[in-house]
């Protein structure tokens, strides 16, 4: 624990030069709201604020405090432009949480400019509006030890896969992991107690208000309280897979404790190999689409529940799906119980006392099959349709997928021209299909 925690302190030389961007930054947002004659005032938030970033991976959050009523859409991301404009940022994007905000490269750095507003504890108005009473808060309890644990925190959940709370990861986001360290104390502290809690239990770090009752949110397994907001789940978006994984991992960690554990995905149970899941596996390639990476990832569950329910009503178990990407690609695979199946159709026929229809039916029918008759008196056969390949049917399927597999319309286009590919074959593409079968192979389920 000691030589991870070295590792990922920064040195003085990375405080010193980040430092430099900060407050850079920090005076590009003061001077963009005076350039703009807006009220405000801009602060420093994030893990830079707070000390508790990883050494190499800082970005600088600047939370530019606006006044209510002021257009955050609007104005607030003119500030933002104007800011970064000020700061020589490069590439500069829209990226978006509840509302859009902007970020850009500083020196190398990544810098966030997130308008909010300006309120009392406890008026939100925006859900960014949290963030400077979180880094108030944080300074006032955090300490040199603490922040060494929740760096360790955050590169044991980031090589476990479930860091972070975007829709991709659906885990633990940086002010979560910062708020269940200080609970406990230290990351083996909240190992082991993540290895005891029971289902909807509130973890709370500071003491609730009287007669505090948890909102009820579906499928919210843990309840950590806002200390700042004690009404609000930290809790809420973090999935049953990311926890469940967290909850295995520490255990697994907790009586084997090794470095690899900050550096790969540990296996539940024995490990498999992508090979060993490829046979029954089927890799759907598809180029990335320009979108935002949120909305881009909810299409994606959507679309890949979608192909799955499809392939079920066409006689196929899928037993699992697990997505991954690289630069360019995302791929999903599908874990299905067989590849190919031969499927029987039910025909219905005409009354047995309609005297013509009976005939003809009975003739279409021949010797093909079964034929019955059932209480009411209608007739039945059945048809072979054949063997059915899943390969084909999903094939088939992504020629129209919105009508077909209910995909989102953003994703029409790529879907269209999607590279199917069965088991093994996969494993020869894009790493995003790597990827995806190595998730299969550790249990990752998306949804
Ligand atoms: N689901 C989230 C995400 C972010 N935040 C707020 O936004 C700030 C910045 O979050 P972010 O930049 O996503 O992550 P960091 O905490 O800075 O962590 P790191 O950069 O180390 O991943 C947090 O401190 C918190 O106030 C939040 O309340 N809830």
């Amino acid at each position: 624990m000691e030589e991870v925690k070295a590792r990922l302190r920064p040195s003085p030389e990375e405080r010193e030069r980040v430092g430099g961007v900060a407050s850079k930054a920090l005076n590009a947002a003061a001077r963009a709201l005076a350039d703009l004659g807006l009220e405000g005032e801009a602060r420093l938030g994030g893990s830079y604020a707070h000390g508790t970033w990883l050494a190499g991976h800082a970005d600088i959050d600047v939370f530019v405090l606006l006044q209510p009523g002021v257009n955050l859409e609007d104005e607030g991301l003119k500030v933002a432009g104007r800011a970064l404009d000020i700061m020589g940022a490069e590439r500069v994007e829209r990226k978006y949480a509840e509302h859009p905000y902007l970020s850009g490269k500083v020196g190398g750095i990544d810098v966030e400019v997130v308008p909010c507003y300006r309120v009392q504890r406890g008026q939100w108005i925006s859900a960014a509006d949290r963030s400077p009473y979180h880094t108030e808060y944080l300074l006032s309890r955090l300490t040199d030890a603490i922040r060494d644990e929740i760096r360790v925190a955050k590169a044991f959940m980031i090589a476990q896969g479930v860091y972070g709370a975007e829709i991709k990861v659906r885990g633990f986001s940086g002010y979560l992991v910062e708020v269940l360290v200080l609970k406990y104390g230290g990351l083996i502290e909240l190992m082991r107690a993540a290895t005891s809690w029971r289902m909807g239990e509130v973890l709370a770090l500071e003491t609730l208000p009287a007669g505090f009752r948890p909102q009820q949110q579906a499928g919210a397994l843990i309840i950590v309280p806002d200390p700042v907001d004690p009404r609000r789940n930290l809790g809420a978006a973090v999935s049953a897979w990311s926890l469940g994984r967290f909850i295995a991992s520490s255990e697994a960690f907790l009586e084997y404790p090794r470095g690899e554990f900050f550096e790969r995905q540990a296996p539940l149970g024995k490990p498999l190999e992508p090979e060993d899941v490829a046979p029954n596996s089927i890799t759907l390639i598809i180029e990335k689409p320009l979108e935002p990476e949120d909305i881009l990832w909810g299409e994606l569950w959507r679309t890949v529940r979608g192909m799955s329910r499809y392939l079920e009503s066409r006689g196929f178990n899928v037993l699992a799906y697990a997505a991954g990407e690289d630069e360019r690609t995302i791929a999903v695979s599908l874990l299905l119980d067989r590849l190919s199946c031969c499927r029987v159709e039910l025909r219905r026929g005409p009354h047995i006392m309609m005297a013509e229809a009976r005939r003809r039916f009975l003739d279409a029918s021949g010797n093909k099959g079964p034929i019955w008759i059932d209480e009411d008196g209608r007739m039945f056969s059945t048809i072979i349709a054949g063997e059915r390949s899943a390969l084909d049917e999903l094939r088939a399927a992504i020629r129209d997928p919105v009508r077909i597999i209910g995909a989102s319309k953003g994703l029409e286009g790529v879907l269209r021209s999607a590279r199917i590919l069965q088991g093994m074959e996969a494993l020869r593409g894009d790493e995003s299909a790597r990827k995806s079968l190595g998730g299969l192979a550790y249990g990752r389920q998306l949804a």
